[in-house]
């Protein structure tokens, strides 16, 4: 179907604006529809990032950059490939949390995004073609924004989680904006003042939870796979209560992939190995505590666990190493509320002589001697400076991530807890975080957010054509982002730096498609995984 010269101008994938030639607009009809002087991408990425200067809050300049998303992707790419760093907490977190929070009243444009509702199951097909448009959808970021960020239910307004992980993948990895979908499963919410406001854009009821809940997500599911045969589907910021039921569902079965629980898995675990390669110890000589015992919290633990068991322990030896905090206190396996994903890891009363006091993560970590404390309970300012200094009066280098997410939620500032532990402590925090000086010595602050990973990892599982995103392809992955950085200079930082995101994202894609080909999961036939994945790399340009 030819589009007419209008449908062009308004279709982000094929409008080039100012930069179509002369013959393009001789021959698609656009002549006299545009100024007559013709761009070159350079000198329009150039344009548009003036005006994105001129603006003064991060909150405008996304605002800006989304209207040059919503008429040019080529565009929208090339002016995020050439300013990654500036514009990652811009585009992605922490910016995007203002945006899910005012969606209502900054819509503007739907942004190629699905809105699938429960109330409207019937029409989910017909939905998704509308939205791909004839497009070859091969990766989908589903959300239905129950636990968006830190920040809780946001009901139809987290549909922008979805397509801002999209941009990353992306700007980070360049998969083909083209074949991609963010999709919202609307299915209520629990959001008090979303339901009172006459502004809200989502279905105004209570979250639909049970059987109908569930089979609603699984006709998406199938659906989706029905229409678009060679999808990777990526879970984001699901509930609780949710999120692994689903990833355990669907895991052996299709290709897909958890964020908040696999992704940030990887992430950690890369973070932990390298603040160990600066520390010279070893993992198995760690004590963790997970503080937050939700989706992150317990998803990362298993990941660390499983590196235990890979390295030579037993499941027993393992966990006596594993310790989690949530809003009770130290979990103890008596307590009938304990998640699934809790359970392994809840420890018995008699192991202390204090167990009835453990209900603080300062008397957790005084009774323990943690030498990892990971942050994912959404509880700002709780990595206080008397648990650092506990902490660093038992290790030599405490390993601590406060990775809640937004700003506001984070456990700790990476520059307390240097100064608070004398420069000891090996930090990475969730969002972006500003060099620390201590003492002389400039401490570099790796970000362990899993949008380092979750990109190269889309692009090795979708290049591979992988069956299924197994564990030994995820370990994989978190072992490739070693070596990047120089452990051994001082201050250095625990993960590679997001200017380098290109580059490990190519290190990560390599490794996880050559994994998958490694255990025969490739549902093609590859010969040359390098050549895969260069093959399917999207670069912005005419
Ligand atoms: N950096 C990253 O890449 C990354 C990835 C995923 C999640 N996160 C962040 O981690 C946080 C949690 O996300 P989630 O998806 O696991 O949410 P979740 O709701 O599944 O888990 C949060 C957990 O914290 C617990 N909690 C609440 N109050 C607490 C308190 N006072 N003390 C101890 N625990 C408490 C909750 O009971 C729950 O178990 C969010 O802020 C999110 O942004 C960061
Ligand atoms: O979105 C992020 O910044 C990371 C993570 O998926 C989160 O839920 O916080
Ligand atoms: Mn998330």
């Amino acid at each position: 179907m030819t589009k007419s010269p209008v449908e062009i101008l308004n279709d982000p994938f094929l409008n080039k604006g100012t930069a179509f030639t002369a013959k393009e607009r001789q021959s698609l009809g656009l002549v006299g529809l545009l100024p007559p002087y013709i761009q070159t991408l350079d000198e329009q990425a150039a344009q548009t990032y003036a005006q994105v200067e001129s603006k003064t809050t991060s909150l405008e300049k996304r605002i800006f950059l989304m209207e040059i998303f919503n008429e040019n992707r080529v565009l929208f790419y090339k002016l995020f490939s050439q300013h990654v760093v500036e514009f990652m907490p811009i585009v992605y977190d922490p910016t995007i949390a203002d945006t899910i929070e005012n969606y209502s009243e900054l819509y503007v444009q739907s942004q190629n995004a699905t809105f699938l509702s429960i109330d409207d199951p019937d029409s989910m097909k017909e939905s998704l073609k509308n939205a791909a448009d004839g497009r070859d959808i091969r990766l989908i970021v589903v959300t239905d924004a129950e636990g968006i960020l830190g920040i809780g239910d946001w009901g139809t307004n987290g549909v922008d989680i979805s397509v801002g992980k999209l941009m990353v993948y992306t700007a980070a990895a360049g998969i083909d904006p083209s074949q991609v979908m963010p999709v919202v499963l609307d299915t209520g919410t629990n959001n008090q003042d979303l339901l009172k406001d006459p502004m809200y854009l989502g279905n105004r009821h209570e979250r639909v939870t049970g059987d109908r809940y569930y089979k609603f997500v699984d006709q998406f599911v199938k659906t989706a796979e029905d229409l678009f045969p060679k999808l990777y589907l990526h879970f984001e910021d699901f509930g609780r209560d949710n999120a692994a039921n689903i990833l355990n569902t669907y895991k052996d079965q299709i290709t897909t992939f958890n964020d908040d629980i696999q992704g940030t898995g990887i992430i950690v675990l890369a973070g932990i190995l390298g603040a160990l390669n600066v520390s010279k110890q070893k993992m198995t000589d760690q004590v963790y505590l997970s503080f937050g015992a939700g989706t992150a919290g317990a998803g990362i633990t298993k990941r660390i666990y499983d590196e235990f068991l890979q390295q030579g322990l037993s499941e027993e030896e393992a966990r006596k190493h594993f310790y989690m905090v949530d809003k009770q206190g130290l979990l103890f396996d008596d307590d009938k509320t304990l998640t699934p994903e809790q359970k392994p890891f809840a420890r018995s009363r008699s192991e202390f002589a204090n167990a009835d006091e453990l209900t603080s993560l300062e008397a957790a970590v005084k009774a323990i001697h943690p030498t990892i404390l990971v942050g994912t309970s959404t509880q700002p300012d709780t990595f206080t400076e008397s648990i650092v200094k506990e902490m660093s009066a038992h290790t030599e280098r405490p390993i601590i991530f406060p990775l809640s997410n937004p700003t506001k939620l984070a456990e700790a500032k990476a520059e307390d807890l240097i100064k608070w532990s004398d420069g000891k402590a090996l930090v990475a925090t969730g969002i972006p975080a500003d060099d620390v000086e201590y003492n002389g010595v400039t401490y570099q602050i790796g970000q362990a957010n899993n949008a380092l990973v979750y990109p190269g990892l889309g692009l090795g599982v979708i290049a591979s054509t992988a069956k299924v995103l197994n564990d030994e392809m995820i370990s994989k992955a978190a072992h490739s982002l070693g070596g990047i950085v120089d452990g051994d200079k001082a201050g250095a930082a625990v993960l590679p730096p997001v200017s380098k995101l290109d580059q490990f994202s190519y290190t990560v894609a390599k490794a996880v498609a050559q994994s998958a080909v490694d255990q025969k999961l490739n549902k093609e036939p590859i010969s040359d995984v390098d050549k895969a994945i260069k093959d399917m790399k999207w670069e912005p340009k005419y």
